[in-house]
This record gives structure tokens, sequence and C-alpha cells, in this order.
């Protein structure tokens, strides 16, 4: 039986395809050579500090999901994102998936267009030329969903995308895809908490899948914030970031949103450091 994932993904190909016969390959390749370099995502989200003591946001730009239908018009993404940029969010994710989220590569567009921070461009990927694609629009972090990906393409697109200049956020769901995350050489890991085929949310298997990951690697909890608690749980069982949708585009002050977040996070990392040493 097919899963949500998997019916998304037959969506995103048939819309590649109508893109790949507009721009093809070759020329998408030079649109991504003329673009200045990718920012360095994986410095913006804390590098290679150790111990890394501030939490992390990267602010999503997310309409509707599967989940939970419509969250908010986002008329103007560019001014959500500029909020989210003087909120202190480290990073925008910006959702280009048209079908499920009512994403586009115009919204990443006007979000390049409007700050300048790291951008990750959410996608499903599975596919040399979205990666070219990513980055011809100024792309910064692109998303690789273990789930989506056999070990031989999580390898082959993660160099990709460093070949490229950008970094990868991989996404996992399950003891066995954190393993392959770490084993293809991810730099960012990401734990998702909602399940891709129920699409139910479980935090609690954040502090699981963390518990597994090796110091290194940024640790990304992802989905399933509410308010500052859920962050500071989060923290406080190892992220280093947290990956947040519904609830800034859902509130009236993203800006101070984000900033509560950070602070809460901070905390928490402080007292987890603390009961370490
Ligand atoms: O959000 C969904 O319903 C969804 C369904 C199927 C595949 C992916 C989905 N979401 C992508 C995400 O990873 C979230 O947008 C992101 O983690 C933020 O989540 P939230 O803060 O819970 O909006």
């Amino acid at each position: 039986m097919s899963t949500v994932l998997d019916d998304i993904i037959v969506g995103v190909r048939e819309d590649l395809g109508d893109r790949m016969r507009e721009l093809p390959l070759g020329a998408v390749r030079d649109a991504a050579t003329q673009r200045p370099a990718a920012l360095d995502a994986f410095a913006a989200l804390g590098g290679l500090d150790a111990p890394r003591r501030e939490l992390k946001v990267i602010a999503e730009v997310k309409r509707r999901s599967p989940s939970k239908g419509q969250l908010a018009d986002i008329v103007d993404p560019a001014r959500l994102a500029r909020d989210y940029a003087d909120g202190g969010a480290s990073v925008i994710s910006v959702l280009t998936e048209r079908r499920r989220f009512s994403g586009s590569l115009a919204d990443f567009d006007a979000v390049r267009s409007a700050v300048e921070i790291p951008l990750l461009r959410k996608d499903f990927m599975v596919d040399e030329y979205q990666f070219h694609e990513a980055r011809a629009h100024g792309a910064d972090l692109v998303l690789l969903i273990a789930a989506a990906l056999d070990d031989v393409q999580l390898k082959d697109f993660l160099e990709l995308t460093h070949e490229l200049g950008m970094n990868a956020l991989v996404e996992t769901h399950t003891e066995e895809e954190v393993d392959r995350g770490l084993a293809a050489g991810a730099r960012i890991l990401g734990v998702n908490v909602r399940n891709l085929k129920t699409l139910d949310v479980d935090r609690s298997v954040f502090g699981r899948l963390a518990g597994r990951i090796p110091s290194g690697p940024i640790i990304v909890a992802e989905s399933g914030v509410r308010g500052s608690d859920d962050v500071a749980e989060y923290a406080g069982l190892g992220a280093n970031a947290v990956l947040v949708g519904e609830a800034l585009v859902t509130h009236g002050s993203p800006r101070e949103r984000i900033a509560d977040f950070q602070r809460r996070g901070a905390v928490a990392i402080a007292e987890r450091l603390n009961r370490r040493s």
C-alpha cells in the first residue's frame, strides 16, 4: 500500500517533469553557476562549536500541510521572512512543493530577495535536477528525507549538495534512518517526529533518536512545536535547533515567538550541559 510520502513524490515527479521540459538540466546547471556562493547554513546553525550553547531556530514559510490543511494565507512571504529574520531565525525554510503545501519557487525567490540569511529549499528531493534548481534560485540548504532515498541516493545527493556549495538537512524518523544518515556523512541531522505514514506527531520519538547521535552533527528537532515548553523539551534532550512551521505561521507575532524560543532553548541547553558536567 502506498504511503502519504509515496503519493507526494508521485506529484513531485510530475511537476518536475513539466519544469524540466521548460528548462532543461543543462540550462538550470548554468543558472546555478551564475549565483553567488551559497551562505554557510552549517555555521549559522552552530557549526563546529563545542558545546553548542545556543538554540537555533529554522523558521518555516508553510501555507498548508497534508496533516492540517490550510494553516495561513501568507500573501506576502517576503514580509513574513523579514519578520523571521528580525526575530533572530538562523535559517528560513521555504516549502516549494505545490500540490500538498501550496508552496512554490516563486515564494522562494520572494524570500531570497528579502533576507540575507541562509535559506532551506524544503521539498521532496528525488532527482539531480532539483539540486541544481535549488542552487539556481539561491538555496543554501536542501532537505534529504532518508525515507524517500536509498543508501546510494542519500550518499550521492549529499555529495552533489556539497559540490554545489550547499549543506543538507538529512531528515530521519527511525533509528535505522539515523544510522543511515550518519553512514552517509550527514553534518546536519534532523529528527522529524511526524510519522510520514500516519501523519501523527509523537514528540517522544525525538529523545529516543537523538540519544543515538554521537557528538558532531548538528541535531535539528523537526515538527510538533506548539510553544516554548516543547522547544525547551527538545533542547533539553539534545536539539541544537528546532524547525518550526505551524506555530509561527499561525501566531500573530512570529518575531517575538522566535526570540522566546531561543531564550527558553538556551536555558534548557545550559541545564543539560550542567547535568553532564
Ligand atoms: O506537515 C505535514 O503535514 C507533513 C506531511 C507530510 C510530509 C511532511 C510534512 N511536513 C513537513 C515538515 O517537516 C514540517 O513542515 C516541519 O517539520 C514543521 O512542522 P510543524 O512545526 O509541525 O508545522
